[in-house]
């Protein structure tokens, strides 16, 4: 069976002339928390976009689970298990934090569940299901005490929190983490560290954009680097410490900024 919980083949993308992404192929060990870093503009965002559907690659492919899901919507993508949080949240800032949650499956478990044909009794069943299902995902993720908070008034770091708890309404296998880390506090970035590491013991697999280094060393392998739209190593965080591309790379980018 392929190890590969999601695998990128070949992939390329231009913006008009400039190459963003240059025949990148990256294989995303099922059960990993697999880091990738680069340096400003290396393209992860990118890379990211291509995988989710947000942008069609110009050239390569995306596999999940071994089928090919290439150029497939984020919304197909999401229900079939593949759930992505982006570097600046975006709630639904008037709505509350659990209206936020349950806003997920209407659109997505919904219909699975039974789509525009269902009776009104079972529509309201189908709402309490959500709903429960929305308080556990937030008592999970410690942002219960916030559930009827509007979303906009809440921290940037809880922020974070509430959209991994969106993307945990669709149970994804495979969870791709854009700078989770960024602009949120130590205390509740350990609190992110804890859930991303407990959600991983239950089976899923992390794909993490993040420039925090202690972050990737300390809870990512392997560790993936991107500079320039290609990948330059790919490794252990020893491994990554002592590479001599990978510092000139990234980690002398960063010394220089
Ligand atoms: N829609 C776009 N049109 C044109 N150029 C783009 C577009 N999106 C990204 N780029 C360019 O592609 C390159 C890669 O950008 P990308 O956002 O993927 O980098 P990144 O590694 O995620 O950077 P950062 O760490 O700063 O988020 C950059 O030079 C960027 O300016």
């Amino acid at each position: 069976m392929d190890e590969a919980a999601l695998a990128t083949h070949g992939l390329t993308h231009y913006f008009n002339a400039f190459r963003a992404l240059d025949d990148v192929s990256i294989k995303v060990r099922r059960g990993s928390i697999t880091g990738l870093i680069g340096p400003n503009g290396a393209g992860k965002t990118t890379l990211f976009n291509a995988i989710t559907g947000g942008l069609r690659p110009g050239r390569g492919k995306v596999t999940l689970a071994g089928l090919d899901v290439t150029g497939q919507t984020p919304d197909r993508l999401f229900a079939s298990g593949l759930g992505r949080t982006f570097q600046i949240p975006r709630p639904f800032s008037r709505m509350s934090v659990l209206e936020n949650l349950m806003l997920v499956p209407l659109s997505q478990i919904g219909e699975r569940l039974g789509g525009p044909f269902l009776s009104r009794h079972a529509m309201r069943v189908q709402e309490c299901t959500i709903r429960e299902h929305a308080l556990e995902v937030l008592d999970f993720m410690t942002l219960a005490p916030l559930a009827d908070h509007p979303a906009g008034k809440i921290s940037g770091g809880q922020m974070k929190l509430l959209e991994l708890a969106r993307v945990l309404m669709g149970d994804p296998q495979v969870i791709l983490l854009d700078e989770p880390a960024a602009g949120v506090n130590p205390t509740l970035t350990g609190t992110l560290i804890e859930k991303i590491e407990e959600l991983n013991r239950q089976g899923k697999t992390f794909l993490i954009i993040e420039h925090d280094m202690d972050f990737v060393m300390r809870h990512c392998d392997p560790i993936i680097a991107l500079a320039q739209g290609r990948v330059v190593f790919e490794g252990t965080a020893a491994e990554a410490q002592a590479d001599p591309v990978l510092l000139d790379a990234y980690l002398g980018a960063q010394a220089d900024a």
